[in-house]
């Protein structure tokens, strides 16, 4: 059995189709769902009966035509991404495809891991999580009209009158950026920047300052002191909008580098526990539950000796991505170190989010890792907790690292819950 296979299939477009059955069946294996077409007539109607994820094409064609013949319909019927594979494409080659809508190259033979990682980036792009917007004005003039131009846009807004309730908004709502008024009454926007760039986990966040300011000399000012770019109130909402749509897109890619971890893409440890910090405080205000998992690979060192590290950092890999399928989401899980991961689960008890651990496990368990010509499989135990009052992260990780050693003292492959 493969893994869960939740998202629409890649198509491949070849004429050689035996070639590529070890890369299906690998892409299979990591619950990539995979059909492979020889023919351009298949691919197509293929193509106008079903979403694809992505479609990835042979540059030395199909068996029934070129590449080049094929991209113009399959075009008509597919806006998705189009990758392209070759042997040697000459630069010329490449941009004639790329005119003829090739979003993306990689090499022949296909790299397995070079395919999921592009599989695995188209997906996360094609998530739509809409920006976070903070706006942080006296005047709710300003605030009405800013938010109405970014909502319309599809984004999500929050407004906040008085800059001294800032931090309480920036711990629940996370957001992604925010618009900041130069002169308020209760401080200066240059004055709460500075204050917010003393929080190491605020300190990357965008902050673009709104003003009728329009003196060169205090704009840079108000920029040397904690903000990215300044925009004048009041002037064109296209240039509002691009102006938050291109700080948050850069402030998303370097996050995305700054926080994950190389391997898996997973939050690397210092970012999953800042992650739970939050989640905690956020949860502290409701009275709903927070979980929290500590999943370990068993037996891993034995993966590692008997089919050597390649292999064992693959099955880390499969695990990950088992885990952003399964879990409530991708900013929730993290790579703790290495074979070990946890889940944050908000709003969840005890009892469903090891319900939910044991559906990864069993998941988990069926998987078929390759191993040359050969299969492996891996399991994994785990130990989940709640957050009782006044619990810190610490203590939180640490009853889930309890729980986790109780299950793999009761014979691995189980889920274990803290008391
Ligand atoms: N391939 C690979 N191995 C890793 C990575 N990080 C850690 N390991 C290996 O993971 C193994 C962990 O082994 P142990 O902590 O002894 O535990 P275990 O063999 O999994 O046994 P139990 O946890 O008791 O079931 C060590 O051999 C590490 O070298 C990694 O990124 N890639």
């Amino acid at each position: 059995m493969n893994a869960p296979a939740t998202s629409s299939p890649l198509l491949i477009g070849t004429s050689r189709r035996e070639s590529i059955e070890l890369l299906q069946a690998q892409l299979s294996s990591y619950g990539f769902p995979v059909q492979v077409f020889g023919r351009k007539s298949a691919l197509l109607a293929a193509l106008h009966a079903q979403t694809a994820a992505a479609v990835l094409l042979d540059a030395d064609g199909l068996e029934d035509g070129a590449t080049e013949d094929v991209l113009p319909l399959l075009r008509r019927l597919f806006q998705g991404p189009v990758l392209c594979a070759g042997t040697e494409l000459t630069v010329s080659r490449q941009i004639a495809l790329m005119r003829l809508g090739v979003t993306g190259f990689m090499s022949w033979p296909v790299d397995v891991q070079v395919l999921i990682d592009r599989l695995e980036q188209l997906e996360e792009a094609g998530r739509h999580n809409p920006y976070r917007v903070l706006i942080v004005d006296d005047s709710e003039t300003v605030t009405r009209w800013v938010s109405q131009i970014l909502q319309q846009a599809g984004m999500q807004v929050r407004s906040l009158h008085n800059p001294l309730d800032i931090f309480i908004a920036l711990e629940r709502f996370r957001p992604e950026i925010i618009l900041m008024d130069v002169y308020m009454p209760e401080c200066g926007g240059d004055e709460m920047a500075r204050l917010i760039r003393q929080h190491p986990q605020f300190d990357s966040v965008p902050i673009v300052f709104l003003s009728t300011e329009t003196s060169r000399g205090r704009q840079w000012l108000a920029r040397s002191m904690g903000g990215d770019d300044f925009l004048i109130k009041n002037q064109e909402s296209e240039e509002l909008l691009a102006s938050v749509v291109i700080t948050v897109e850069r402030y998303r890619r370097l996050r995305h580098w700054m926080t994950r971890d190389g391997l898996t893409g997973l939050l690397d440890h210092t970012h999953l526990i800042q992650q739970l910090e939050m989640q905690i405080s956020a949860t502290a205000t409701q009275s709903v539950p927070l979980s929290y998992a500590m999943i370990d690979i068993d037996h891993f060192k034995q993966v590692n000796d008997q089919h050597g590290h390649a292999v064992g950092d693959r099955v880390i890999k499969s695990l990950a991505r088992l885990l952003r399928q399964m879990a409530p989401s991708a900013d929730l899980i993290g790579r703790y170190g290495g074979e070990e991961f946890a889940v944050i689960f908000p709003g969840l008890s005890q009892i469903r989010a090891a319900q939910r651990v044991d559906e990864m496990r069993a998941a988990f368990a069926a998987l078929k890792h390759l191993d040359g010509g050969g299969a492996l499989q891996a399991t994994f135990s785990a130990g989940v907790a709640v957050l009782g009052n006044n619990m810190s992260a610490a203590q939180l990780v640490e009853a889930a690292d309890m729980a986790l050693y109780q299950a793999k003292r009761a014979g691995r492959n189980q889920v274990g819950m803290a008391s």
